[in-house]
């Protein structure tokens, strides 16, 4: 197996690549790369790191040998957001960034699983299905945007708020990835009750995780530790199912049968070529249907805005 991390100089993609030098099974390949001048430096120090993870980096030209062969790539490129700022605000920046990368991963591994990171995935993500379309080489069940962040925090906030093992709590997250379009469904955890009071207010702070870290951060980035443990867990669901075990599921945001908006993140069933099956999210309560309906269009705006930036108007 081959993993390419794109954008693995910055914070994201240094805590990224040691927690897969130190969990991709024996064997695997990691392939580094970044415009940053540091990212040879990054992998010559993870290659100390005694696990038999072989790590090669690779700089600005040399994005056709990084990605030669590889079966995984993960997109964290790009620039994080600062206090005040939404990660729409991050597209003009971001987009070009994630169109040059995908093309290169139409051109060098097209038959590879493209998870994007890069923010804002809403947007970024369509970006990328109209790249590789362009390219003639768009797979649907390959393309998946990284909303697990959302769902690790969700379980936390969930275990803090009703003194749990956070390693017993499961819960959905389906929607986006900013704002009102993380949509939490509570009303789906097992054994936890609770108060329409909790599951507003818990509702809010997944919503607004994100944020509450670029102001804890105050100016010195985004999530990066909790982010690489989120895009770590997701690629090593995605290596288990390549290598053809049953039974992985993730919540990830990927193109559907369209009925809430052509891309959405919901329960799927990973296997030998990406997306198994899509399922339901079942039955949401009256609270997460309302929420779902005011967040809908916010949501299409977004892809449509990625459709665009590819397509023109
Ligand atoms: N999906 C999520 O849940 C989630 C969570 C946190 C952050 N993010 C997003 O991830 C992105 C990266 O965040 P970060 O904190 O790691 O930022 P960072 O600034 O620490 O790192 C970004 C890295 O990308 C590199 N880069 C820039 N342009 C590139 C290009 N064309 N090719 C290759 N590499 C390039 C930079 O050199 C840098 O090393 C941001 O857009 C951020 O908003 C997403
Ligand atoms: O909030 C951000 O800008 C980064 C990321 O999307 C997050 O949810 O932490």
């Amino acid at each position: 197996m081959k993993v390419a991390v794109l954008g693995a100089a910055g914070g994201i993609g240094q805590a990224l690549s040691l927690l897969l030098k130190t969990q991709l099974p024996a064997g695997s390949e990691l392939s580094l790369y970044d415009v940053a001048p540091v990212v040879p430096g990054v992998a010559v120090d993870l290659s100390h790191i005694p696990t038999q993870v072989k790590v090669e980096g690779f700089g600005k030209d040399d994005l056709e040998k990084a990605l030669t062969g590889a079966d995984i790539v993960l997109i964290p490129a790009g620039v994080p957001r600062k206090p005040g700022m939404d990660r729409s605000d991050l597209f003009n920046i971001n987009a070009g960034i994630v169109k040059t990368l995908v093309e290169g991963c139409a051109d060098f591994c097209p038959e590879a699983c493209i998870s994007i990171i890069t923010n804002p995935v809403n947007t970024t993500v369509a970006i990328a299905a109209e790249t590789l379309k362009a390219k003639g080489k768009y797979n649907p069940a390959k393309l998946f945007g990284v909303t697990t962040l959302d769902v690790i925090r969700a379980e936390t906030f969930v275990a803090e708020a009703k003194g749990l093992n956070c390693e017993d709590i499961v819960v959905p997250v389906i929607g986006g990835h900013s704002g009102t379009t993380i949509l939490p469904l509570l009303s789906q955890v097992e054994g936890v009750e609770f108060t329409q009071e909790e599951i507003e207010k818990l509702t809010h702070r997944i919503q607004n995780a994100g944020t509450e870290v670029v102001e804890a951060k105050a100016g010195g980035g985004s999530a990066t530790l909790s982010m690489g443990l989120a895009a770590a867990r997701f690629c090593l669901s995605l290596v288990d199912a390549l290598n053809g075990e049953e039974d992985v599921f993730e919540f990830t945001y990927v193109e559907g049968d369209g009925s809430d908006a052509r891309f959405f993140a919901q329960p799927v069933l990973l296997g030998k070529d990406g997306v198994k099956e899509i399922f339901d999210y079942g039955e949401l309560s009256d609270y997460e249907a309302k929420c779902k309906a005011e967040m809908l269009d916010g949501l299409r705006g977004d892809i449509t805005l990625g459709e665009e930036f590819v397509n023109g108007q």
